[in-house]
């Protein structure tokens, strides 16, 4: 009886709830829900040529596409028994984003879930605002400056690097997913760990790995519980959760005992050691402060949370300038204008000059941005003027909403970074039409990093190359989590003419 409530009952009931709403969407099938829809729609539409290069939605979702196109707003689908509701308006999504009140907390994951990450970004109630306090100082502007220079060290890295490349056949191919992969891994990998960078480096590559096994493992839709069994994935993911688990518990003991010793180091992971430090000492309760398995999780998520991320902008930056020279001309103008021929930017305050790029990369993040936030429902809840049961999750699509035409007019398939000129932001600045980085207390505690990791890294990329697609790229968005070309991005390097080896790296 209890399995026929949860297959059957249950979600039926939901839909009724729902329907009466005005929320409507692909009938309940038992147990499957509409996966199997999803995936015939996805092989039958998923690589139809689209006709506007940026109207990527139904390449990437056909049925997510097929529901905003019928229903507008709100509507439906099933993922297995549990019902996922899109909310399209920006006053709905800003109440839930907002609430602080936890009435829309994130969906709970589940163990297997936490072999690849945690922390912070699933933590609800207490625990997510200890943690938040506690994380929140690492990622202050005045703690980025100091991160500067490791910024700096890894970017001069990959560009050189380009430069051997470029000097040597004259041109060069790269793609730019795997070399923003490990520039984003080695940025972070310098700005958590400082010294033990080389460790750091290797739990940037497991983390990756991890990644890629887990994409992997939530391919098995139909088959959820291969999850759980002791595959060959499942078994090497245990391998290097605990593997990345002994490697962080060696430079978090070893950064301890410096602290003890009065001696301090100013990255992220001395950061946070110190702000729960402060934290314990301020309250005098241990309890107040995380635990070792708390800061291990922390440091995991750094990775998930700012590599990829951050990685995939800097690489659709790359894409979209080599499709509008224009702008790719635009921003080098600025580059050389702000900086000279002999420099680039070296540091925090250097970047905020960098209007143009600033506004390609808000642009970029409007066009491709991580694909959903999502949050769930306990207990029947009101949200605007409907009343939800509980149970159901509540989806903010950002590739859609960044992409509606009612907010962002009849152009808005088109790449135009003038949107992002000061005067628009201020006038749509308390509008949840746009959030990149979410929206409300749980905003990106990482935004800043972000940006200046990327204004810095296109400026000095700009200063030394021109670039533009390889006759190789496939223009194939798809969605992993974040969005990101299916088949890489190559792109071919020029050196640009009259720029000194010497001046261009410095
Ligand atoms: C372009 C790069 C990035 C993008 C687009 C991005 C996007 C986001 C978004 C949309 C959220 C909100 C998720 C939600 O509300 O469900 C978020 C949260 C978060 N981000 Fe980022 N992020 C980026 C870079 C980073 C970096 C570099 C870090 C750290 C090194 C980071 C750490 C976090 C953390 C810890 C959270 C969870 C915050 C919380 O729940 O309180 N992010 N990010």
């Amino acid at each position: 009886l209890k399995l026929l409530h949860a297959v059957w009952w249950k979600p039926k009931m939901i839909e009724k709830k729902l329907r009466e709403q005005g929320i409507h969407g692909y009938p309940y099938k038992v147990v499957y829900g509409n996966t199997r829809e999803m995936t015939e729609l996805a092989r039958e539409k998923g690589s139809e040529p689209a006709e506007q290069p940026h109207d990527i939605l139904p390449r990437i979702n056909p049925l997510l596409h097929d529901l905003a196109t019928t229903h507008k707003k709100s509507f439906v689908v099933w993922y297995g028994t549990t019902p996922r509701v899109t909310i399209m308006e920006p006053d709905l999504i800003k109440e839930i984003l907002d609430n602080k009140s936890g009435d829309f907390p994130k969906p709970k994951t589940n163990s297997f879930t936490h072999l690849f990450v945690s922390g912070l970004a699933s933590y609800n109630g207490d625990k997510w605002a200890k943690h938040r306090k506690i994380v929140n100082p690492a990622f202050h502007i005045d703690k980025l400056k100091h991160m500067m220079p490791a910024f700096v060290v890894c970017t001069d890295d990959m560009v050189s690097k380009w430069r051997k490349l470029v000097n040597f056949m004259g041109s060069s191919e790269v793609d730019m997913s795997v070399e923003f992969q490990n520039l984003t891994g080695d940025v972070i990998s310098r700005a958590a760990f400082g010294n033990n960078f080389e460790e750091g480096r290797l739990i940037s590559l497991l983390q990756k790995e991890q990644g890629r096994l887990f994409l992997q493992s939530q391919m098995n839709i139909s088959f959820p519980l291969l999850s759980y069994l002791p595959t060959k994935v499942n078994k090497r993911m245990k391998h290097i959760n605990r593997e990345v688990g002994s490697l962080l518990t060696r430079i978090i003991k070893k950064r301890e005992k410096f602290i003890r010793a009065g001696e301090h180091r100013d990255d992220l992971l001395g950061l946070l050691l110190k702000s729960n430090l402060n934290q314990v000492q301020e309250s005098n309760n241990s309890e107040a402060g995380m635990s070792m398995q708390d800061v291990i999780e922390e440091c995991k998520l750094f990775y998930f949370a700012g590599q990829e991320t951050t990685a995939n902008l800097l690489t659709w930056t790359m894409i979209l300038l080599s499709m509008h020279p224009e702008w790719q001309e635009r921003a080098r103008e600025e580059v050389f204008r702000v900086f000279g021929n002999d420099h680039t930017p070296a540091n925090y305050d250097d970047l905020n000059r960098l209007k143009i790029v600033n506004m390609i990369l808000l642009e970029v993040l409007r066009l491709y941005p991580s694909t959903s936030l999502i949050r769930t429902t306990r207990k029947e809840t009101k949200l605007g003027e409907l009343c939800l049961p509980a149970g159901v999750q509540l989806s903010m699509p950002l590739h859609l909403v960044h992409r509606d035409k009612e907010q962002w007019g009849d152009d808005v398939m088109e790449f135009k970074p003038e949107r992002f000129s000061d005067a628009m932001i201020k006038e749509t600045k308390d509008k949840a039409a746009y959030y990149p980085f979410g929206w409300g207390p749980r905003v990106c505690v990482g935004q800043d990093f972000a940006m200046a990791e990327s204004k810095l890294a296109m400026a000095k990329i700009l200063h030394n190359f021109s670039f533009e697609l390889s006759p190789n790229y496939t223009h194939a968005p798809f969605a992993a989590v974040t969005l990101q070309p299916r088949y890489g991005a190559p792109i071919v390097l020029h050196k640009l003419p009259g720029v000194t080896t010497t001046a261009a790296v410095s």
